[in-house]
């Protein structure tokens, strides 16, 4: 279109509508344009991309030209549960990390979840827009007028969805003890058989049922109805700018990166959150990046408490019930799963395929560089930086990684970001944000527990007291809203205690 216009331009000036001086003015004129818009695009593309991250400078890392675009710094990411969002937010935590981008971080580890958000559960909050704030991201039930307390007009507005049947996978294994219908189920399989029978719509079950139509702020419990689930839809498309699809990852990562203008190295990724096995792997039902990483990785199903194995093992059929009991969640997948793949035909399927492979190269090469043996993932006991271990609840592992020995420090930073679990990160965050506190903390933890327990007023369920001290540092107990105990050793969280 624009070449066609230009094309003309030229003919009409070649037929001798100006002058000739005219004509070599224009030109002069067009040229410099052109050389300052480029000289633009470099000076910004320098300021976005901060020096010292040597393997990700390649110009294969900035991938495909964008055009001229200006990136997006100010994001919300609508964290839903068990979709591969963890993954999602360690992008935006880099992105925002390496730029010194302000994140709107919560007072504890949660916006109070299951509660709707609300915009004084943000640390530093003074008001709407008081301050400003580039990057929301962390678990929450949507609340939008809340939201846009916190976040400028101009706000790029995403989420993450998965199929329904994959997700009550995957939330059984993690909140089988936090969802009282999941406890009181003998198992996944049992559960999908008569959801009915452990399923109290009294109770706050948001984890066994319609999980993604909760966390984006609306009736999980109501029978399924077509108006209900439409409106449901409008209000997503009205207030979200994109909407991914956990199993097609690295397309979404390409549609992301599109839509927020940035360089192709800040979306990739290295899976993070994955169960150690996957139920309906066992019986063969479905293959999966995570069984095929283990697989690849060597680690099997070895490690994993049979019974647990148990526990989290579904048939076919027994998926396709979830699926139906997450009526609205499966709605909202199937629409928006067909909405994702209008918008890949309108970027067009074969560039989609080459900046895919793209990204799967760079993540490879980035897997060799930063990680030890490659990239296998594995059990957080078996990870010797302490610090890097994955937060674990639920009946399975969640995997972790390890660092490559003999790192430059450049290199090692940046690859330690790729890695860091979101818990460590969020603190690493905060203290960044707030180093005032931090650094009390630091001279008296006791004042950091009690510091934590002031700003928490506004929450009951969050508390933080110290413990009995430990070889190494007097440590902190954390209690989160869904009761899990959390144990904290000055900055580090090192290890959940047990659930109440
Ligand atoms: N890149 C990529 N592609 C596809 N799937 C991925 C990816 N990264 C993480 N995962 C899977 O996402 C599941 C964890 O989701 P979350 O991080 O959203 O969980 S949480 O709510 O924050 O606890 C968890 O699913 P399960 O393994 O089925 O439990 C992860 O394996």
């Amino acid at each position: 279109m624009l070449f066609r216009r230009r094309a003309r331009m030229l003919r009409w000036l070649v037929c001798g509508r100006v002058g000739t001086v005219w004509i070599w003015k224009a030109l002069l004129l067009f040229v410099a344009i052109a050389f300052a818009v480029q000289l633009l695009g470099v000076i910004f593309n320098k300021s976005v991309h901060p020096p010292g991250h040597s393997i990700f400078l390649s110009s294969d890392a900035q991938g495909p030209s964008l055009g001229f675009c200006q990136p997006h710094t100010h994001i919300m990411f609508l964290k839903t549960h068990k979709t591969a969002s963890s993954t999602v937010l360690n992008m935006l935590y880099r992105f925002g990390d390496e730029r010194n981008l302000r994140f709107a971080l919560p007072l504890g580890y949660q916006f109070g979840y299951p509660l709707p958000f609300n915009a004084h559960r943000v640390k530093g909050y003074r008001g709407p827009r008081a301050m400003e704030f580039h990057i929301l991201g962390h678990h929450m039930r949507f609340n939008k007028p809340e939201v846009e307390k916190v976040m400028p007009a101009d706000t790029f507005y995403f989420s993450i969805i998965r199929d329904p049947a994959g997700m009550a996978e995957s939330s059984f294994a993690y909140y089988k003890e936090v969802a009282p219908a999941f406890r009181k189920a003998k198992s996944l399989g049992d559960f999908a058989d008569n959801p009915y029978r452990y399923y109290d719509s009294r109770v706050r079950n948001n984890y066994a049922r319609n999980l993604l139509m909760f966390d984006f702020g609306m009736d999980n419990n109501a029978n399924f109805s077509l108006a209900v689930a439409q409106k449901a839809e409008t209000m997503i498309r009205q207030t979200f700018n994109l909407i991914l699809v956990s199993e097609y990852f690295d397309q979404s990562m390409i549609l992301l990166r599109h839509a927020l203008c940035w360089p192709l190295e800040t979306v990739v990724s290295f899976s993070l959150n994955a169960r150690q096995q996957k139920p309906s792997d066992v019986g063969g039902l479905s293959g999966s990046f995570v069984s095929k990483a283990a697989a690849a990785a060597g680690i099997g199903f070895r490690g994993v408490r049979p019974q647990a194995k148990i526990l989290t093992n579904v048939t076919e059929a027994q998926r396709e019930k979830l699926r139906q009991w997450n009526a609205f969640d499966l709605y909202l997948y199937k629409t928006f799963n067909r909405t994702f793949w209008e918008d890949i035909k309108s970027f067009g399927y074969a560039q989609m395929e080459q900046e895919v492979s793209l990204l799967r190269m760079l993540r490879k090469e980035m897997a060799q560089v930063c990680l030890r043996d490659g990239g296998k993932p594995v059990e957080a006991r078996r990870i010797r930086d302490k610090n890097i271990r994955p937060f674990q609840l639920g009946l399975l592992q969640i995997l972790g990684y390890e660092l490559q020995p003999g790192l430059d420090n450049a290199t090692r930073m940046a690859c330690l970001r790729m890695i860091r679990p979101e818990l460590q990160y969020k603190d690493v965050l905060d203290a960044k944000q707030f180093p005032r506190v931090a650094q009390l903390g630091q001279q008296n933890p006791a004042l950091l527990a009690a510091g934590a327990s002031l700003v928490r007023q506004d929450s009951p369920r969050t508390g933080e007291r110290p413990a009995e001290g430990n070889a190494g540092g007097r440590t902190a107990e954390v209690r989160d809203w869904d009761g899990s105990r959390l144990m904290r050793r000055n900055q580090t969280l090192i290890q959940k205690v047990r659930l109440t």
